[in-house]
């Protein structure tokens, strides 16, 4: 039989790049803390990229700095070749239109409609017309299974809907970065399985770059393609979920492989189980 002839792909080209980023808060007593040390990340284009590590580590920092929600007292932050850190704060509010973010606590206008939601924006930025602006909500609204809830408000939602409005607000300018900074907290054990299969599906079908913050190694292993994991607010490891052969060197690491092995020998178990069934 002919050998198959295998070729590495190419690597993808990062569509994010922290160089050197550190950040520093002022502490009340006048101290300072260091919540982010000299961090150099790059995430490739069209990866789901997730920050694990415990909490206080610094993830959430790490990632409010790719949008200088956050911003570093050192480093540079570059974002689909731009470099954010050089902008001036014009500039910098038309580049964060390339990057969508979404909250534990989903943060929604609570006396706005769903429609207005996802709306906001659009409205803010550009010079769109009312019907453009109704075209793209409709699409995002689809596009998160929500269509039929356009009228309605937050407080009317569950929490995977509210998730599902957040989601649709971040997509609605058509950014090609996603950031998430532990969207599935809040939720119980099958909305959180639904909204990943959402945010799965907006990195599939429309190629957005997704980089999640998660304590949940579940998460991550349904999830994400790479993993930084984050420790008093330095990257001390980093892989590809699925190379389960490199040796972890955290112990978030090697938890999060345990869990992978615990889940497929348990899989391999529940097919064994439905084979013997069928005979
Ligand atoms: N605005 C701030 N002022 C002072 N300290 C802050 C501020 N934001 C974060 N910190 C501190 O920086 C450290 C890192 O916080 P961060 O929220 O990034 O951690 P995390 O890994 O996301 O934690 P968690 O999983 O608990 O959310 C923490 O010790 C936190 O108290």
């Amino acid at each position: 039989m002919a050998s198959a002839v295998t070729s590495a792909p190419p690597p993808a080209r990062p569509l994010i790049h922290l160089d050197a980023v550190s950040k520093r808060f002022a502490l009340p007593d006048g101290r300072s803390f260091e919540a982010v040390r000299d961090v150099s990340l790059q995430v490739p284009a069209g990866t789901i990229f997730g920050l694990i590590g415990q909490s206080g580590a610094g993830k959430s920092t790490l990632l409010r700095l790719i949008n200088l929600l956050e911003r570093p007292d050192s480093g540079r932050v570059v974002v689909d070749g731009q470099e954010l850190t050089a902008m001036s704060k014009a500039q910098l509010r038309k580049a964060r239109q390339n990057i969508g973010m979404i909250f534990q606590q989903f943060n929604l206008l609570q006396n706005a409609t769903v429609f207005e939601n996802v709306a906001f924006p659009l409205g803010l930025h550009g010079r769109r017309s009312k019907a453009e602006i109704a075209e793209r909500v409709a699409e995002c609204l689809e596009l998160v299974g929500l269509s039929d809830k356009a009228s309605s408000y937050p407080a009317q939602l569950s929490g995977g809907q509210k998730q599902r409005v957040a989601i649709a607000r971040a997509l609605a300018p058509r950014p090609q970065v996603m950031l998430c900074d532990e969207p599935t907290s809040a939720l119980d054990t099958g909305t959180t399985r639904s909204v990943l299969q959402t945010l799965r599906e907006i990195n599939q079908k429309l190629g957005v770059t997704i980089v999640i913050v998660t304590h949940e190694l579940a998460v991550v292993q349904a999830l994400c393609d790479r993993v930084a994991v984050v420790e008093q607010g330095r990257i001390v490891e980093q892989f590809a979920v699925a190379d389960q052969a490199t040796p972890r060197l955290s112990t978030l690491g090697r938890e999060l492989l345990l869990e992978q092995q615990r889940q497929h020998i348990l899989q391999r178990w529940e097919s064994g189980q439905l084979a013997e069934r069928a005979s």
